[in-house]
C-alpha cells in the first residue's frame, strides 16, 4: 500500500479514534442522565397520583357514609354527622347537602343563601362531578375544588391533590383523564402542563421534560427543567471522560503501531506481493557462436505505486529475512509460466533461467510448485534452468538434495556469481551442476589491468574441466564478447545484446534474432 495512503488512512482513523470515544461518552452520559431524570420524574408523578387517589378515596368515604343512612334531611343529626366527617377527615374542608337543586345545609349548619347545584367542569368515573376553582359561598375563603355525588358535595382544597414534597425543583400536577388540569404544585409554563396533562409517558416540550401516569380517575404529571439533565450529565461525564480518553489513547496507539508496522519495508513488500505489484523482466541469453537468443534470465522487479523502484538486491534479502521469499518465488514462477509458456512450448531448445534463493535451495519447497506449474502449462522441465548462488550452498547437504531432485526431474542447474563467495573448488566439483555463470565483476575485468582479470581464465578453465556450460554475465562490449568467444565460453548475457525486457519485448527480440533458426547445440541437449 502506498505510503501516503497509509499515512492518510491512519490520520483519519486516529481522528476517529480520538473523537468517537468522546462522542460516545457524551451520548451515553446524556442517555443515562435522561434515563435517570425520567425515572426521577416517574417516581414523583406516581407518588402524586397515589396521594391524589388516597385523598380522593377519603372524600368518597364521606359520601358513602352519608348516603348509607336515610337522614332526616338537614336535621340536627344529619348536620352533626356532616360536621364530624368534615372535621375528622383532613381531606375535606366542608360537606354540603342539596335539596331540590339548592344547597340546603352544610357541615356548618343550615344555609339561608341560594346556592344552586351547577354543572360540573369535569366528571370522574363512579358518578363524581368535579368543579374546579370554586369560591366557597358559605364559608368563604380561598378557591377550592368541589366534588359532588348525588345530593352531597365536598369542598377539597387544591393542595390535597398535590401535597407532595420534591427533592429537586419540579412542578407536579393532577388532571382528569381527559386532560383537564385539577391542581398544580409548581410554576411550569401552561402549554407544557397542558401537554403533560393530556398524554402518558416521557416527553420534552421546549426546555422542559415531563413524565405522566394515570389510573382510574386521574392523570398525574411531574415536570422539570432540562437543565437538570445537563447537570446530571456533567456528573456522568466526570466518570466517563477519563475512560473515553483512555480508550482514545489506546486506539490511537494501536493505529500508530499498526501503521508503523505497515510502513516498514517488509510489510510494504508483503503488500506488494499480495497486490502483485512485482513483475518479471527477461534478459536474453545469447549463444556466442551463433548469435542466437537461446533463453532468458527471469529478473524480478518491484515498481512501487509511487513510481519508485526497488532493486532485487534489496528486496530479495528482505524477503529472505522476513519469510516472504516463498510467496515471492511462487509469484515469480506463476509470472514466468504465464509470460513464456506459449513460446517455450513452440521453441523446445529455448530456456528460461530462474533465480533460486538460499532459503528456497535449502527447503526445496519451490520444486513441487514449479513442477505443477510446468506440467499444467506443458513446458518441459529441461527448459527451466535453476540459478543457485553460492550462499545457497551454505547448508551443502540440503542444497545438494534439492539440486539432485531438480536434476532428476530434468532441470538444468547453474551456479550463479561463482567466485564472489567463498565456495571452494572442491565444493564446486562435488555439486550436481550443469552450468556456471561468470559473475559480471569478472567480465568487467576483461581487458583491464584489474586484479580480477587474472582470475577469469582460471574460472573458465575450471568450468571446462568440470564439463560445465558457461554463461558470462554483464557483457557490455564487443571486446569482452571477443575474449569470451576465444576462451570457449558458450553463452553470454548483458547490455551488449539487450537489457532486461518486459515479456512482450523479449518475445519480439527473440523472434527477431532467431527467426526460424535454432541452436544445434542446445537442440541436441534438449533432444
Ligand atoms: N551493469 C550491468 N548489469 C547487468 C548487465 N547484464 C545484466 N545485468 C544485471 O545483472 C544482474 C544479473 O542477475 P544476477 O546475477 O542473477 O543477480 C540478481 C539475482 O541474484 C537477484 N534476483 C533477481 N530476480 C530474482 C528472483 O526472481 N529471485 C531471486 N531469488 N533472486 C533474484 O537480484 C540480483 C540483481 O538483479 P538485477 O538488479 O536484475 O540485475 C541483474 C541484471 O539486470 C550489464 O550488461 N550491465
Amino acid at each position: 500500500m502506498q505510503r501516503q495512503r497509509i499515512v492518510f488512512i491512519a490520520g483519519i482513523l486516529a481522528a476517529l479514534a480520538t473523537i468517537l470515544p468522546l462522542a460516545a461518552a457524551i451520548a451515553y452520559a446524556r442517555h443515562r442522565a435522561l434515563e435517570a431524570e425520567r425515572e426521577h420524574l416517574a417516581e414523583y408523578s406516581d407518588w402524586t397520583l397515589r396521594r391524589a387517589e388516597r385523598n380522593f378515596a377519603r372524600v368518597t368515604d364521606v359520601f358513602r357514609e352519608l348516603q348509607a343512612v336515610d337522614w332526616d334531611a338537614c336535621g340536627e343529626d344529619h348536620i352533626a354527622r356532616m360536621r364530624k366527617l368534615a372535621v375528622d377527615n383532613l381531606a375535606v374542608e366542608e360537606v354540603g347537602y342539596f335539596q331540590d337543586g339548592k344547597l340546603a345545609c352544610t357541615s356548618w349548619g343550615k344555609v339561608t343563601k341560594l346556592v344552586a347545584h351547577g354543572t360540573p367542569d369535569a366528571r370522574l368515573a363512579g358518578g363524581f362531578g368535579l368543579y374546579l376553582n370554586v369560591a366557597p359561598q358559605v364559608s368563604a375563603g380561598h378557591p377550592v375544588i368541589v366534588v359532588d355525588r348525588g345530593d352531597y358535595n365536598a369542598l377539597v382544597s387544591h393542595e390535597r391533590f398535590v401535597d407532595v414534597l420534591t427533592d429537586t425543583p419540579m412542578t407536579v400536577g393532577i388532571a382528569t383523564l381527559q386532560g383537564r388540569i385539577i391542581a398544580v404544585n409548581g410554576t411550569a409554563p401552561g402549554d407544557v402542563m397542558r401537554r403533560a396533562a393530556s398524554l402518558d409517558g416521557f416527553a420534552r416540550v421546549g426546555a422542559r421534560i415531563f413524565t405522566s401516569v394515570h389510573d382510574g380517575h386521574f392523570r398525574a404529571f411531574a415536570i422539570t427543567d432540562e437543565a437538570f439533565v445537563q447537570s446530571r450529565m456533567a456528573r456522568e461525564l466526570w466518570a466517563l471522560v477519563p475512560l473515553a480518553l483512555l480508550t482514545s489513547a489506546l486506539l490511537v496507539a494501536l493505529i500508530v503501531w499498526t501503521s508503523r508496522r505497515r510502513l516498514t519495508p517488509e510489510r510494504a513488500l508483503e503488500d506488494a506481493i499480495r497486490r502483485r505489484e512485482l513483475h518479471v523482466l527477461y534478459q536474453p541469453i545469447m549463444e556466442i557462436a551463433t548469435g542466437l537468443c537461446v533463453g532468458a534470465e527471469a529478473l524480478l522487479r518491484w515498481q512501487r505505486s509511487d513510481g519508485t523502484s526497488v532493486s532485487p538486491e534489496v528486496f530479495i534479502p528482505l524477503a529472505e529475512k522476513h519469510r516472504l521469499i516463498e510467496p515471492l518465488t511462487d509469484m515469480m514462477i506463476g509470472c514466468v509460466v504465464a509470460d513464456l509458456a506459449d513460446m517455450l512450448r513452440r521453441e523446445r531448445s529455448v530456456h528460461v533461467a530462474i533465480n533460486i534463493s538460499a532459503i528456497d535451495m535449502q527447503s526445496g519447497r519451490f520444486l513441487p510448485v514449479l513442477t505443477h506449474a510446468l506440467a499444467e502449462a506443458g513446458v518441459a522441465p529441461r527448459q527451466v534452468w535453476l540459478e543457485a548462488t553460492e550462499r545457497g550452498f551454505m547448508d551443502a547437504a540440503a542444497a545438494r538434495e534439492t539440486l539432485e531432485t531438480a536434476r532428476a526431474q530434468g532441470h538444468m542447474v547453474a551456479i550463479d556469481d561463482f567466485g564472489t563467495g567463498y565456495s571452494s573448488l572442491a565444493q564446486l566439483a562435488a555439486l550436481p551442476l550443469d552450468a556456471l555463470k561468470i559473475d559480471k565483476s569478472f567480465v568487467d575485468a576483461i581487458g583491464r589491468e584489474a586484479a580480477t582479470s587474472v582470475v577469469v581464465p582460471h574460472v573458465i578453465e575450471i568450468a571446462h574441466g568440470l564439463n560445465l556450460l558457461i554463461v558470462a554475465e554483464g557483457v557490455e562490449t564487443p571486446e569482452q564478447e571477443a575474449y569470451l568467444r576465444a576462451a570457449g565460453v558458450g553463452f553470454a548475457q548483458g547490455w551488449l545484446y539487450a537489457r532486461a525486457l518486459p515479456a512482450g519485448e523479449f518475445l519480439a527480440f527473440q523472434e527477431a534474432i532467431n527467426g526460424r533458426r535454432v541452436s544445434p547445440f542446445l537442440t541436441s541437449l534438449a533432444g
